[in-house]
């Protein structure tokens, strides 16, 4: 008898800085998932200057969230693409806002919501040394993940750069933000008991906590490394 394929549509929340896509970038390594960015996608736009990249470039560089009709264009082909697919999928960076969550909901419910919660100082002082190379997303730390070759990304090479929202005024007002919109968010998802929050200073003591929660949930390709 064919196994039916467990499927799962799930998100992954957290501070800007908390270790959304390196920890993201893990699961995508353990467990057949597609990993979609809003961030990697609002970038994307704002450097191909499409008339949307410009119009949300007024938010991004000055840490401000997209407004939620404006993020909806941005990124409502991509979910709705999610929403027919028949792979798993790991949403990071959206929804952001209570009316985001509810959109979501009607184009494609979610199972399980990771929520990541690590310290602010430990996350300013992260920051400082985030490089990325923004073409494929990848995320570099002169600290924790340092390239083979600094400033050039690992597999292509190509020059490394740092984000305009990482400045340490405006990453101290995406923190703010995140304070204040995410709590009815999580709220929303508890009632639902699909929240699951991992806590820790480091990657390295969540990614272990949240392999072993979403290897109870999906098939993992490979043992916890
Ligand atoms: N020092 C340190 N840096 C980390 C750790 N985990 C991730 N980082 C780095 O911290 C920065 C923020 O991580 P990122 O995954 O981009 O967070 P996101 O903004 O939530 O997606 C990046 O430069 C990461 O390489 C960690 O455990 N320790
Ligand atoms: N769902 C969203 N709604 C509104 N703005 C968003 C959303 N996702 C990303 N953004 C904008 O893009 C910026 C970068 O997002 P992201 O790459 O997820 O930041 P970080 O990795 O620091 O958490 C945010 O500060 C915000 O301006």
């Amino acid at each position: 008898m064919s196994s039916t394929k467990r499927l799962l549509q799930a998100l992954i929340m957290g501070a800007p800085g908390s270790g959304k896509g390196t920890v993201s970038e893990r699961i995508v390594r353990s467990f057949d998932m597609l990993h979609i960015s809003s961030g990697d996608i609002l970038r994307k736009m704002i450097r191909e200057k499409t008339d949307i990249g410009i119009q949300v470039n007024k938010f991004v560089s000055n840490g401000q969230l997209v407004p939620d009709e404006l993020m909806l264009k941005t990124i409502g082909s991509e979910l709705n693409r999610l929403s027919s697919t028949d792979r798993s999928w790991l949403l990071d960076g959206f929804p952001r806002t209570k009316p985001q969550a509810l959109s979501l909901f009607q184009i494609a419910p979610v199972q399980v919501v990771i929520s990541l919660d690590v310290p602010f100082d430990i996350i300013i002082n992260r920051v400082k040394g985030r490089w990325i190379h923004a073409p494929s997303g990848r995320v570099y730390n002169t600290d924790f993940n340092a390239p083979k070759v600094p400033g050039h990304d690992d597999v292509t090479g190509e020059p490394l750069m740092q984000r305009d929202d990482d400045k340490p005024e405006s990453v101290k007002k995406r923190l703010e933000i995140y304070s204040e919109m995410a709590g009815p968010i999580l709220e929303y998802y508890a009632e639902q008991n699909i929240l699951a929050k991992f806590s820790g200073k480091t990657t390295n003591e969540i990614w272990p906590q949240v392999y072993k929660y979403l290897a109870t949930k999906i098939e993992p390709k490979e043992k916890l490394a």
